[in-house]
């Protein structure tokens, strides 16, 4: 389990898919390793991540004081894989409305991974505004090897690419927090809530 894993909330290696989700669907997210293309990049990987830390928000001008954010406990180069991002694997029928974690894994589909009850570290990661002048990271779409000749689709956390202007060469420093883009839709929705 990392540090600072909050009590209640189920820490995972995989995902956790739905009982509801119909076999078409459950088809679209794992898929036979002899079907693809031999130049598919293939991810192997698995939590607890040692590159990444979860960490209390100490500094009272974070817009996010108090809560939780992941850190980097290293250098991580632009381009390189983070770690997935895990949680329920659920439809339109299971989706949470009030859920902070819900990221979509297949718009046309409506499927989506819920990290509110159950996550891994990714699940802490904060969007860039108000901390900074834009993201760090971003979700790139992953195959991950479970073995038994089964791929599985799910959304990764990579560090954003050096740009044309080569202005995030760097990539993300150590210690630095790994903050992404939850896109204007998600703030949008919270202060439409709040009205
Ligand atoms: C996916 S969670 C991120 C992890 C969260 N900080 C935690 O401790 O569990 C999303 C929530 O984090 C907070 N958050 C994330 N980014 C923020 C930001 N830039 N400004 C203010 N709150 C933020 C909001 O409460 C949001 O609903």
């Amino acid at each position: 389990m990392p540090k600072e894993w909050p009590e209640g909330t189920t820490y995972l290696r995989a995902p956790s898919y739905s009982k509801k989700l119909t076999k078409d669907k459950l088809n679209t997210l794992l898929l036979s390793k002899a079907v693809l293309s031999p130049k598919e990049p293939i991810l192997q990987t698995r939590g607890p991540y040692a590159n990444v830390k979860i960490a209390v928000i100490s500094n009272a001008s974070h817009p996010a004081h108090g809560q939780h954010g992941l850190y980097a406990t290293q250098h991580l180069p632009p381009d390189s894989f983070i770690l997935p991002y895990l949680g329920f694997v659920h439809d339109q029928t299971e989706l949470d409305e009030t859920s902070d974690y819900d990221l979509s894994l297949d718009r046309e589909l409506g499927i989506g991974v819920d990290a509110s009850k159950m996550g891994n570290e990714a699940r802490f990661m904060n969007d860039y505004r108000g901390i900074s002048t834009g993201p760090n990271a971003e979700f790139r779409d992953v195959l991950v090897d479970v073995g038994f000749g089964i791929v599985e689709k799910r959304m990764g956390v990579f560090v954003l690419s050096t740009g044309k202007s080569g202005k995030r060469a760097k990539g993300i420093g150590r210690g630095e927090e790994i903050l992404i883009n939850y896109g204007k839709g998600f703030w949008a929705e919270r202060k439409s809530v709040t009205e």
